[in-house]
C-alpha cells in the first residue's frame, strides 16, 4: 500500500518506519530538511530506542523521507502527524484549519486576526494548529487528483477539529476521505506501543459509504497488527476525546498522587508505600503512581491545557476548571521541589551550588519540551542558586536551547562542589550511582531523589541528608 505521513517528528518518524517494516511503500514528507536528512541516513536527530536500527532496515527498502509534497500524489492514505503544540498569546485556535464556522470564535470576544472582522480566540492554552493548516494546504495542491485518498489525522486535536477538517477538505477537487485515529504511543517505547498497540480507535465520518472506505483502508494499514486487538468505530469528536481524555487522566492520577505526597510530607507518612497499597485495587491499578516533580514532555501538559480551553470554550466551566486544578498541581510539585531543595541547603538557595542530574523530560528520551527538571532549575536559578545541570541523552539539544545553562557531560563534573544534589530524571545510570564516590566530591552531602527513585537508606547510611517527595 502507498502511504504517506506527514510530520516526521517524534510520532511520525516511527510511525512512517513502522509501517514500512509492516510491508508497506511509505514516503514521510517534512518541511525541515535537516530532520529528513538525518532520517534519511539512518540518523534520527531525536533519541527513540530501535528507531535508528528500523531505519536502517526500511529506509531505501520500502521507506524514503523527502521534503517534496509533489509525493503525496501517489498516496492512498496520507498520515498526518504534525504538531499542535500550545499556543502563546495572541494567536488564533481551531478556527485556523475551518472554513469560517464562528463557533469557538464566539467564547472570547476578540477580533479574529484574518481580518474578518469575526470575533477570535485569543487565549493562551489552545493548541496551535498552523502546522495542520499547512499540511492541510499541501494536501489540497498535491493529493492524487484520478483516485481517492484517505486522510487520517494522529495529530492530537481540540474536540471539533476533525468535522472542520473532513467539512474543509470535501471543498478540494481531489476525492479525499477523513479519518481521525489518535495515537497513545509512549516516548521511549514507540515502536512497541505503535506494533502491538492496547487499542486502536477510528474516529470515522457519518456517510456509510465513506466511513466503510475509511475502515478498509485502515484495516489494509494495519496488517501487521494482532487480529485480537480491540478496534472501536467512532464518530470524529468521540475520537477526539478519547485521545484528550486518556491524557487528561494520565494527568489527573499524577497530579493526584503529588497532591497525596503533598499530605504524606505534612503528615510524616510515606507516599512510595501509600502508592503500592493503592494500586494493588484494581479499580485504581498500579500505573501512573509515581509522586514526584510531576509531569512534563510535548504532550500531557500541553494537551491538558488544550483540553481544558476548549472545555471553557465549550460552555463546560467546571470541567476546564477541574483540568486547570490537575494542571496546577503538576506545577506546584515543582515548587515544592524547589523548597526541598533549599531546605536542604539551610533554608535558603542563595549563592548556593545545585547540581542537577538529568534533563529530559522521562528517561529514555532526549525530549525537553516541557521538562519539570527544567523548570525545577530555572526555580532554583531565580532563587539565587548557581545550577549545573548533566542528562545521559539530552546535553546537546540542551546546550543548543538553553545556552544561558551550565551543562556538563557527567555526573561527577556535575556535582563536583556540589551544596546540594538533585535527581530529577531517574535514568538507569543515576539509580546506580555510589553514594560514597559522589560523597567524594561534593561539598554537601545533600540529596534531592525528585523521583523516589533511591533507596534513601542506602543513601542515609553513607553520610547524606536525603529528601524525597512525600517519602519519609
Ligand atoms: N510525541 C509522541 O510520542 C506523541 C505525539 N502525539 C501527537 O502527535 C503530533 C506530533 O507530535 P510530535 O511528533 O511529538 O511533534 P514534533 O514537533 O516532534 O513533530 C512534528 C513534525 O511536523 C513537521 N511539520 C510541521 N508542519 C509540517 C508540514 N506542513 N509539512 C510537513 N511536516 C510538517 C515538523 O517539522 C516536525 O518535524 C502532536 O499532535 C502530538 O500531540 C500523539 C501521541 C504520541
Ligand atoms: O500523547 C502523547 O504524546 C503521549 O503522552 C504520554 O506519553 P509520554 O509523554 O511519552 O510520557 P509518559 O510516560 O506518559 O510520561 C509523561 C510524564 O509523566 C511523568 N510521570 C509518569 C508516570 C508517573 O507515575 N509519574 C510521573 O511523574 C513522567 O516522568 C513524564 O514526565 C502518554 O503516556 C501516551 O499514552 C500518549 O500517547
Amino acid at each position: 500500500m502507498h502511504i504517506s505521513v506527514i510530520g516526521c517528528g517524534y510520532l511520525g518518524a516511527v510511525h512512517a518506519a513502522c509501517l514500512a517494516g509492516a510491508g508497506h511503500e511509505v514516503v514521510g514528507l517534512d518541511v525541515d530538511a535537516r530532520k529528513v536528512a538525518g532520517l534519511q541516513a539512518g540518523e534520527p536527530l531525536f533519541h527513540e530506542p530501535g528507531l535508528a536500527g528500523l531505519l536502517g532496515r526500511t529506509v531505501g527498502h520500502g521507506l524514503r523521507f523527502t521534503t517534496d509534497p509533489g509525493t503525496l500524489g501517489a498516496a492512498e492514505v496520507i498520515y498526518v502527524a504534525v504538531g499542535t503544540p500550545q499556543l502563546g498569546d495572541g494567536q488564533v485556535g481551531v478556527g485556523q484549519v475551518g472554513t469560517g464556522h464562528a463557533g469557538n470564535r464566539r467564547a472570547t470576544g476578540n477580533p479574529a486576526p484574518d481580518g474578518s472582522g469575526a470575533q477570535g480566540p485569543v487565549t493562551a492554552g489552545r493548541a496551535d494548529l498552523s502546522q495542520l493548516d499547512a499540511a492541510l494546504r499541501q494536501v489540497e495542491a498535491h493529493a492524487s487528483r484520478t483516485h481517492r485518498t484517505l486522510v487520517v489525522g494522529k495529530s492530537t486535536v481540540p474536540v471539533g477539529t476533525a468535522a472542520r477538517v473532513a467539512e474543509r477538505l470535501s471543498q478540494s477537487d481531489a476525492d479525499l476521505v477523513v479519518a481521525w485515529e489518535p495515537e497513545f504511543v509512549r516516548e521511549g517505547h514507540a515502536i512497541a506501543d505503535i506494533r502491538a498497540p492496547a487499542r486502536l480507535v477510528h474516529g470515522l465520518p457519518d456517510d456509510p459509504e465513506q466511513a466503510r472506505f475509511a475502515r478498509s483502508q485502515l484495516a489494509r494499514c494495519h496488517r501487521g497488527i494482532d487480529a485480537a486487538t480491540p478496534r472501536l468505530a467512532v464518530d470524529y469528536a468521540t475520537a477526539e476525546l478519547v485521545k484528550t481524555s486518556a491524557n487528561a487522566f494520565l494527568s489527573t492520577k499524577i497530579s493526584f498522587i503529588n497532591a497525596m505526597a503533598e499530605l504524606c510530607d505534612a503528615a510524616g507518612a510515606d507516599v512510595t508505600a501509600l502508592a503500592d497499597a493503592l494500586g494493588l485495587d484494581p479499580r485504581i491499578g498500579a500505573g501512573f503512581l509515581d509522586a514526584g516533580i510531576g509531569f512534563g514532555g510535548g504532550c500531557l501538559p500541553k494537551d491538558l491545557r488544550a483540553l481544558q480551553a476548549r472545555a471553557g470554550e465549550l460552555g463546560a466551566q467546571p470541567v476546564a476548571e477541574l483540568l486547570g486544578r490537575v494542571d496546577a498541581l503538576n506545577l506546584r510539585a515543582r515548587d515544592r521541589a524547589t523548597e526541598a531543595l533549599a531546605r536542604l541547603c539551610g533554608g535558603s538557595l542563595a549563592g548556593r551550588r545545585v547540581a542537577i542530574l538529568g534533563a529530559a523530560f522521562k528517561p529514555d528520551s532526549d525530549d525537553l519540551r516541557d521538562s519539570p527538571a527544567l523548570g525545577i532549575a530555572d526555580r532554583a536559578r531565580a532563587a539565587g542558586a548557581r545550577v549545573t545541570i548533566t542528562d545521559p541523552m539530552a546535553t546537546g539539544g540542551l546546550r543548543r536551547l538553553r545556552a544561558d545553562l551550565e551543562v556538563v557531560d557527567d555526573t561527577l563534573t556535575a556535582a563536583t562542589d556540589a551544596d546540594v544534589v538533585a535527581l530529577l530524571t531517574p535514568w538507569p545510570h543515576y539509580l546506580r550511582l555510589d553514594p560514597a564516590e559522589l560523597g567524594e566530591v561534593v561539598a554537601h552531602k545533600a540529596l534531592l531523589d525528585g523521583r523516589n527513585a533511591l533507596d534513601p537508606d542506602e543513601w542515609k547510611r553513607a553520610g547524606w541528608r536525603y529528601a524525597g517527595m512525600g517519602r519519609r
